[in-house]
């Protein structure tokens, strides 16, 4: 691996590591190095397949001349993420008679990492899958920790399973092309971290709002690393969600709820996880938990991102609120919710009444 490549290790029962920095992807003994076996599949979506695709194959060609290399390519965007293109990838594995030392490389934003890594953790019960962030938020999020999932139309990745990847490299160099709209909406999954864990990457952000959004490459590598770090050690104490991974959740019970209702096609993941985590906030609030200038911060913050901060027209609250009975971290006897005390501290509470929940989404 080349000079100005960060790594970040992910202990536990299957570790990996992730590396961060430019040209990652031209690494060859890097990436064929996961190649167990002699099969490799790249997944990607069509926006990023034409930009970045030959370049893994060829790099993998590089090193491993013998390998069987396909490719598999989604319509972009979250509509993608079906149960239906889980059966394609599947198919795909299947005409390449990938054997259980196949390697599936997931070569893309968020929805291509959650679906590629779900059909690596099927596919003959497991295979190894490598993750290619190519989204600021697949950098920072979806690529690490291991959750793979695919969204029915009844609510957010419902059928899924936790699988590790083997490894993750972020080539920040990809982030060139990353529309700004979707560079803003990964910036809403780090602010998360500082929200949830590190009121000092709160102060951070705020200085460095404008590197980030001008796409200064030190600023970006360095929240790429912070964010990675945070969620590594997290994941890394509690990989199946039992306690405190539930606090990357944070924002989600509403976020999701808004990307199902509006049958994903409104606001973006990222998008719709800025307008939960204000909502999250002023929900604390009502609770009696936060302190409402705070929780005022957060969303001037997020304004200052471009993201979103209210409620978008024509979401029914009652249709929202019963998407949340669903949410997966909602039990027999209620939903529960991330909240939030101030900056850096937030906390699972259970058992949060529907109508307080009902009362913030009437006045968003
Ligand atoms: N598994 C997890 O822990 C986890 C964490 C956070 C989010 N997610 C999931 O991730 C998804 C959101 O991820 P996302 O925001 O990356 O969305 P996405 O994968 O839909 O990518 C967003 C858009 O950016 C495009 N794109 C990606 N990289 C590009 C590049 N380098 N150049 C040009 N275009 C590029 C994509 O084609 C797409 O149009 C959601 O499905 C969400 O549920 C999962
Ligand atoms: O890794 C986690 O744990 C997270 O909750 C990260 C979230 O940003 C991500 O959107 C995740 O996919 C949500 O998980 P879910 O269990 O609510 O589907
Ligand atoms: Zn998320």
């Amino acid at each position: 691996m080349s000079a100005g490549i960060r790594r970040i290790d992910v202990g536990g029962a299957q570790p990996y590591r992730i590396a961060i920095g430019p040209g990652l992807l031209h690494d060859s003994a890097s990436l064929a190095e996961m190649l167990r076996g002699r099969h490799a599949l790249v997944v990607s979506d069509a926006n990023v397949a034409p930009l970045h695709a030959d370049t893994v194959v060829g790099t993998l060609r590089a090193a491993r001349p013998e390998a069987r290399i396909d490719t598999c390519v989604f319509p972009a965007g979250e509509a993608s993420k079906t149960l239906a293109n889980f059966g394609v990838a599947i198919d795909a594995l299947a005409a390449l008679g990938a054997t259980r030392d196949a390697c599936v490389y997931a070569l893309g934003g968020g929805m291509v990492g959650d679906l590629a890594g779900f059909a690596a953790a099927c596919w003959m019960r497991g295979i190894d899958c490598v993750q290619l962030p190519t989204s600021l938020l697949a950098m920072v999020d979806s690529s690490v920790g291991g959750k793979t999932a695919v969204d029915l139309p009844q609510g957010k990745n419902l059928v899924g399973a936790f699988h590790p990847p083997r490894a993750v490299f972020a080539d920040t160099t990809t982030l060139r092309t990353l529309p700004e709209r979707e560079l803003r909406a990964g910036l809403a999954e780090v602010v998360k971290y500082g929200a949830i864990v590190d009121a000092g990457f709160l102060d951070w952000l705020d200085a460095n709002a404008d590197a980030l959004l001008a796409q200064d490459t030190g600023a970006l590598a360095e929240a790429i690393a912070r964010s990675c770090a945070h969620k590594a050690a997290i994941v890394e104490r509690d990989p199946f969600e039992h306690g405190e991974r539930a606090l990357l959740n944070f924002g989600h019970t509403f976020g999701h709820a808004i990307e199902a209702e509006a049958g994903y096609g409104g606001l973006n993941h990222g998008e719709a996880v800025a307008v939960g985590m204000v909502l999250a906030t002023r929900l604390s609030a009502a609770l009696g938990m936060a302190d409402a200038d705070e929780a005022m911060r957060l969303q001037v913050l997020l304004a200052r991102f471009g993201l979103p901060v209210a409620l978008p027209d024509g979401l029914d609250p009652e249709a929202l609120l019963a998407r949340m009975r669903l949410d997966k971290k909602a039990q027999a006897g209620g939903l529960r919710f991330v909240l939030w005390s101030g900056a850096g501290r937030a906390q699972v509470v259970p058992d949060v009444p529907e109508s307080a929940v009902l009362a913030v989404l009437r006045e968003a």
